[in-house]
C-alpha cells in the first residue's frame, strides 16, 4: 500500500431525479481542490487521494455508497457528502468508524444537531442562516406583524420553528403560519383571509411558481404586500417552465406577481473577486477553471447548460482545502508525539479526536468566502438580500450574522412609493 497517500472518502448525488444532483458539478470542484492541494504540497509529502461513488442523492444508496468505501481497501480517513437526506443517514453513521463526515451541499437545519451528529462538518450554510437576516430586515421596516407560507418538507418545517423562536425573541408576531403539500390556494386564501401583509415564503422553485399564480388570483401582490422568497432559484423562475408545470398565470401576469419580492440567501462565492484567497485563486479565477472543466465533460456552459451544483461549487472546493489543512495540523501534533496519522484506524478514537478538533478550528479565506465552523459543525456565512426591480434582482444588502451588520445601498423600490406596512392602519378621522 503506497505509504505517502492520505486516502479519503467520497459521496456525490450525480444521477437520479428526486432532490439535488449538485455531485454534477461538486465532483469536478473536489478534482480541482485535490489538485491544487497536492500541487501546493500542502500535507508536505503526502498526497490527498479520494475514492468516491454516486448517491443519486438517494440515502439509501448513499449509505451502500459508504459501506463499500469503509469496507474496502485502503482505509479512509474521512468522508465528504452531500444532499441533506445522505449526510443526515451517513453522519449518524460514521461515527461508528470514528469518521469525521464533511458536508459540502446540506442545507436542513435538522443537521446541526452534536448528539445525533457528533462527528459532522458542513461548508454549505443551514438553511437557518436566512433567519436573522430576514428578522433584521422586519425591524429596519418595522414590520412587526408577519405571516409564514411553508411547503411542507422538512427542511422548511425545521426552517419555521427557528424563525418562529427568533421573531419571539425579537417581539415580531407571527399572525398564521399556513403549509401546503403541492396546491397553495387554500393556505393562500387564508393568508388573505388573516389580513397577512409581510409573508415569508419558504418552498421550492416549482411550488413557488405556483404560488406565485396563486397570488395573483387572489391579488395578494403589489404595493401593500412584501412576500420574503428563497433567494437561490434561478434568476428568472418565475417566468420559467409554466406550460410544462401547467401554470394557469401568463409570464405577464407571473411578473407583476413577482414585483418587488424580497429574497435572502447564503452567500457562496467570495463576493471580492479580485481577492486571493488560500489556494492563491481568486474567486473568478476558479470560475473560469471550474467552466472550462464543465465544458471539456460537454456541458454547454456558454449557453447557460450549468450542471447542477454549479452554484455550490466553492463550497465543495473549500471542504477538501478544510480537510487538507486539518490534516497538516493534525500530523504535526501527532509528530511530536512520535506518531502518524496513517496509524488511523475505524478503532482509533485518539487520532480521530485529533482529527475532529483540528477540523473544528480550521479557519480559512476560501472560494466561498471566509470558511469557519460553528460549535455545531456549521458553516458560518454570510447572506444576500435581493428584491426584484422592474423584473430583475437588484441587490440591496449584504448580512453578517456573526457581528449583526447590515450593509446596505438603499437600493430598494416600494411599489406604492413608501414601505408597505405589516397591517390595516385605521386612519382617525378627527
Ligand atoms: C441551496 C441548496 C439548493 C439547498 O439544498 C442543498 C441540498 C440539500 O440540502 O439537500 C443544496 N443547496
Amino acid at each position: 500500500e503506497d505509504d505517502n497517500v492520505l486516502h479519503i472518502g467520497g459521496i456525490f448525488p450525480i444521477g437520479g431525479k428526486g432532490g439535488w444532483q449538485g455531485g454534477q458539478a461538486c465532483e469536478p470542484a473536489v478534482r480541482l481542490a485535490l489538485e491544487d492541494v497536492n500541487k501546493n504540497s500542502v500535507l508536505s509529502g503526502y498526497q490527498l487521494k479520494l475514492h468516491w461513488n454516486d448517491s443519486e442523492c438517494d440515502p439509501g444508496l448513499g449509505a451502500s455508497v459508504m459501506y463499500d468505501l469503509l469496507y474496502n481497501k485502503p482505509q479512509k480517513l474521512m468522508l465528504l457528502a452531500g444532499c441533506s437526506t445522505v449526510c443526515t443517514t451517513v453522519a449518524e453513521a460514521a461515527k461508528m468508524w470514528n469518521l469525521v463526515v464533511l458536508c459540502y451541499g446540506a442545507s436542513s437545519p435538522a443537521l446541526s444537531d452534536r448528539n445525533r451528529f457528533p462527528t459532522l462538518f458542513r461548508t454549505h450554510p443551514s438553511a437557518t442562516v436566512h433567519s436573522p437576516t430576514r428578522i433584521t430586515l422586519m425591524k429596519k421596516f418595522g414590520w412587526y406583524r408577519i405571516a409564514i407560507l411553508q411547503q411542507t418538507e422538512e427542511v422548511f418545517i425545521s426552517t419555521v420553528e427557528d424563525i418562529e423562536l427568533r421573531c419571539k425573541q425579537n417581539g415580531i408576531e407571527i399572525i398564521t403560519r399556513q403549509s401546503f403539500v403541492s396546491d397553495p390556494a387554500d393556505a393562500v386564501k387564508n393568508l388573505r383571509r388573516q389580513d397577512a401583509r409581510i409573508i415569508v415564503g419558504l418552498f421550492y422553485v416549482v411550488a413557488a411558481r405556483k404560488v406565485l399564480c396563486e397570488m395573483y388570483k387572489q391579488q395578494l401582490y403589489g404595493k401593500s404586500y412584501v412576500w420574503f422568497f428563497i433567494g437561490w432559484y434561478e434568476d428568472n423562475w418565475f417566468e420559467l417552465n409554466l406550460d410544462k408545470e401547467g401554470i394557469e398565470c401568463t409570464r405577464e401576469q407571473m411578473r407583476i406577481a413577482a414585483e418587488g419580492h424580497i429574497t435572502t440567501e447564503a452567500l457562496m462565492w467570495n463576493q471580492n473577486i479580485n481577492q486571493k484567497t488560500v489556494s492563491g485563486m481568486t474567486s473568478e479565477d476558479f470560475r473560469q477553471r471550474l467552466e472550462n472543466v464543465l465544458r471539456s465533460e460537454g456541458y454547454a456552459i456558454d449557453r447557460h447548460r450549468y450542471p447542477e451544483g454549479y452554484q455550490e461549487a466553492p463550497l465543495a472546493y473549500d471542504a477538501v482545502w478544510a480537510v487538507a489543512l486539518a490534516f497538516n495540523k493534525t500530523m504535526s501534533i501527532l509528530e511530536k508525539q512520535g506518531k502518524s496519522i496513517t496509524s488511523f484506524n475505524y478503532n482509533n478514537k485518539e487520532i480521530a479526536d485529533h482529527i475532529y478538533s483540528a477540523i473544528n478550528s480550521t479557519q480559512f479565506l476560501g472560494i466561498s468566502g471566509w470558511v469557519a465552523f460553528s460549535s455545531q459543525g456549521d458553516r458560518i456565512a454570510l447572506t444576500q438580500i435581493e428584491q426584484v426591480i422592474d423584473g430583475k434582482y437588484v441587490k440591496l444588502g449584504y448580512y453578517d450574522t456573526q457581528s449583526d451588520n447590515l450593509t446596505w445601498f438603499d437600493k430598494e423600490r416600494w411599489i406604492g412609493g413608501k414601505i408597505p406596512q405589516d397591517r390595516t392602519v385605521i386612519r382617525r378621522v378627527l
